[in-house]
């Protein structure tokens, strides 16, 4: 195939991904709904109930009143427009079936747990039209896995933001084996429609960032069991000695601890011979508590006014 054909094809599946249903509108849901809308695309955000559709809006207005301060901050007008085109493309349901009957792409952003992502696409599954592609937002699961519940597994990859999706520029996109180079091509050219820059990874446990980071995470705590360093300075070592703009304590708490907590339980019980992947006892004891994070009010630190 030529290159000019080769051009004119990717700008043809391009234009293809217009419709976006974005399931789950928590931390990530809701930032990854906020860009597509904020970048031309209509996007649906599929809550379980009312009051969660409610608070993901919520949640992204705010965000976005941040992103125009930052990006419009001499057109307060400009501003008030990319707000208002943003809110335009962008709807809350909680009627799942219904909104993945007219979708392109159905990006899931719901809870790290392999039997609940399983229930969710064999639904959907069933009611999106043969074209839609389906994507996960996982961040330790086989995405093999999850798509093979599904008749389309050639029409499955990851698509996997960072926190928060506004500011952060990477996507990994991940392709299974199954995955259609027609696929991929399209989750690429959505991501760079996304603004943000792709990376490739195949599918293996964490993609690229998360396999360099979550023994780096465990680590920190087992730092902090053995006493050998409190929480509060190997934030500052790390900050200040290796330039990481949060502390691995911080990042924890910002990701959420019961995220952590159970991508670290899913890799020890599917690799339990691999060190790396030991969950530090501090980390499930924080979420038995309740204290997640940021979220909660309580994690590693204490968020509390
Ligand atoms: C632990 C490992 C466990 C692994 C778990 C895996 C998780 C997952 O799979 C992978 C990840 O995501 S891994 C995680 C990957 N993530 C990381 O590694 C993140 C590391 N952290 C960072 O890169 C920076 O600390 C931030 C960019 C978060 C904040 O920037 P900063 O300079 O430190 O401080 P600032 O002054 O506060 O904010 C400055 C401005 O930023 C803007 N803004 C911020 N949030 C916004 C939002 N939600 N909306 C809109 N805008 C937002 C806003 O304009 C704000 O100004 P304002 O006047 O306050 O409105
Ligand atoms: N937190 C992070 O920093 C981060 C980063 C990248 C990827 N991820 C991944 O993204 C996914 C979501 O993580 P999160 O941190 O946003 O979690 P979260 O707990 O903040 O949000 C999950 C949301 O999904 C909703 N939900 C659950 N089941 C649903 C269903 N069947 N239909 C519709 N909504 C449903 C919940 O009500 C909740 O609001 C996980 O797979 C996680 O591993 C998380």
């Amino acid at each position: 195939m030529s290159m000019m054909r080769v051009f004119a094809r990717n700008m043809a599946t391009a234009a293809k991904i217009n419709n976006v249903v974005v399931i789950g509108g928590g931390l990530m849901g809701s930032g990854i709904a906020q860009v597509a809308a904020a970048t031309g695309h209509k996007v649906t955000l599929v809550e379980v109930n009312d009051q969660l559709v409610d608070k993901a809006i919520g949640s992204i207005k705010k965000s976005l009143e941040r992103v125009a301060k930052k990006q419009f901050k001499d057109d307060a007008s400009k501003g008030q427009q990319f707000m208002d085109g943003t809110l335009a493309n962008l709807k809350g349901s909680t009627k799942l079936e219904d909104s993945v009957a007219s979708s392109d792409l159905v990006i899931e952003a719901i809870v790290e747990k392999m039997n609940i992502k399983h229930e969710l696409f064999g639904k959907i599954d069933a009611v999106a039209p043969p074209s839609t592609i389906f994507a996960s937002n996982t961040s330790s699961l086989s995405i093999g896995e999850i798509g093979s519940v599904t008749k389309r597994e050639d029409r499955f990859g990851g698509l996997h933001f960072f926190n928060p999706v506004p500011m952060m520029k990477l996507l990994e996109v991940i392709r299974t084996e199954k995955t259609s180079e027609e696929t991929y091509q399209q989750l690429m050219e959505f991501g760079k429609r996304m603004g943000k820059t792709c990376i490739t990874c195949k599918d293996t446990p964490g993609f690229v960032v998360n396999r360099l980071l979550v023994p780096y995470m465990a680590e920190a705590v087992r730092l902090l069991e053995r006493g050998d360093a409190s929480a509060r300075d190997i934030d500052i070592a790390m900050k200040l000695g290796a330039g990481y703009p949060m502390g691995p304590f911080e990042l924890s708490d910002y990701v959420g601890l019961d995220t952590t907590n159970n991508i670290m339980q899913g890799w020890h019980e599917k690799y339990p011979e691999n060190p790396l992947f030991n969950p530090p006892k501090m980390l499930q004891k924080l979420v038995s508590e309740g204290k997640l994070g940021v979220k909660s009010g309580e994690g590693f630190y204490s968020y509390k006014k």
